[in-house]
């Protein structure tokens, strides 16, 4: 099989430009105009290219070596992410509740058929998000088994399904501990590291729920805006530091979060929901995220045409956002037969 380098690859591109070019004077093909119009394009077209290229050189010389540590790496998109960063040659700390997950996690990638020199045997870190004390010792942890965290995903999460009526103030407090108090807490613990160095690089997975509210997803919807609002504060204070933070809000993803959401009363809600199964698949979204760290993007919202028109609705035409989701809600309350 040939492999041809990046460089390489140019030459070629810009090769068939020129033979497109000669050939277009040669038959006369196309008048003066359009012979101007043509080259111009293409060679947008190459530039863009080039650019792009250059980008991908830059996001792999970026994560290559670099200390990532992963939150919710046991499923869903925090795996995802794993394998990446993984193959992109991350010293990985992967982190979770399950140690049995994490240890499986880590002999699925060191066994995985990308196998080269520049991969890094992943660390793993067992704890709870919502236990600020084990966040704390686990943030101890990772400092003295890695030294310094370059990267920082805070990606864990859990949902949620009920009426506001209806639901636990305890599991109000829950979702937002796992989602927000938790990760605030371990970026805490990890940032005054990054600042003596002054580099690092916070990056959360946050939702389009952390920009719009749809009906029974209170608390969840609650935490992701608790969580854009941080983290956009965050990115403010710690630029004087030249540590960047990255807040990506992707629409439904295709993973376990449905099947693991609580219900107002704290049970599992257990049902893989239409939309969460038709949604992107975890490992586009985890090359997307991979992209907008390695390009240093400030604020990624990663969805389709409708969600994207409800999140600029809501601030453009909040009346008619608001209508739309109450008309939303009483459509699911009909079908729920309540
Ligand atoms: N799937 C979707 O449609 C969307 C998801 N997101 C966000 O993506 C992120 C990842 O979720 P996703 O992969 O979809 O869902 P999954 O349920 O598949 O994964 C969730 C991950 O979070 C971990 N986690 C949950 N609770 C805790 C806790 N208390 N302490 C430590 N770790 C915890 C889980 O680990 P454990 O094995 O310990 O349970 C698991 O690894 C979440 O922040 C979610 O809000 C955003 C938009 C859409
Ligand atoms: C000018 C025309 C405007 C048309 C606007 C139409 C409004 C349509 C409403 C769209 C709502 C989108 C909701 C998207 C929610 C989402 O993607 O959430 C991602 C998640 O975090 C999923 O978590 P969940 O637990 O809810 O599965």
């Amino acid at each position: 099989m040939s492999y041809s380098t990046p460089i390489e690859k140019t030459e070629t591109f810009l090769m068939y430009v020129n033979v497109f070019r000669q050939s277009v004077r040669k038959w006369k093909i196309m008048d003066i105009t359009s012979m101007a119009i043509i080259p111009l394009l293409l060679g947008s077209v190459g530039v863009f290219g080039l650019y792009k290229l250059l980008q991908r050189l830059r996001t792999r010389a970026y994560i290559q070596d670099a200390v990532v540590v992963i939150t919710g790496a046991t499923s869903g998109l925090g795996k995802e992410c794993a394998k990446v960063f993984y193959r992109a040659g991350a010293r990985l700390v992967l982190c979770g509740r399950d140690r049995e997950k994490l240890q499986d996690l880590v002999r699925e990638l060191t066994s995985s058929g990308h196998k080269s020199e520049k991969m890094h045997k992943p660390h793993t870190v067992t704890f709870d998000l919502a236990d600020i004390e084990a966040v704390s010792s686990a943030a101890e942890e990772i400092l003295k088994c890695v030294g310094n965290v370059d990267i920082l995903i805070n990606n864990a999460g859990i949902s949620y399904r009920g009426t506001i009526l209806d639901t636990d103030v305890d599991v109000d407090k829950m979702v937002m501990e796992t989602n927000y108090f938790g990760p605030v807490a371990l970026t805490k613990a990890i940032l005054p590291s990054m600042i003596k160095k002054r580099s690092g690089h916070i990056v959360v997975i946050s939702s389009v729920q952390g920009k719009i509210s749809i009906p029974f997803r209170s608390a969840y919807a609650a935490s992701k805006h608790a969580t854009q609002a941080f983290f956009d504060c965050l990115r403010a204070e710690m630029e004087p530091y030249e540590i960047d933070v990255t807040v990506v809000s992707p629409g439904y993803i295709q993973t376990n979060l449905s099947l693991n959401a609580v219900t107002g009363d704290g049970s599992k809600y257990g049902v893989m929901d239409k939309s969460t199964a038709e949604g992107m698949s975890a490992a586009d979204v985890a090359l997307a995220v991979f992209s907008a760290t390695g390009e240093k993007k400030k604020d990624v919202l990663l969805a389709g045409l409708l969600p994207t028109l409800a999140v600029y609705l809501r601030t453009l035409a909040p009346k008619v956002f608001f209508s739309l989701m109450a008309s939303r809600a009483k459509k699911e309350r009909k079908s729920k037969g309540s």
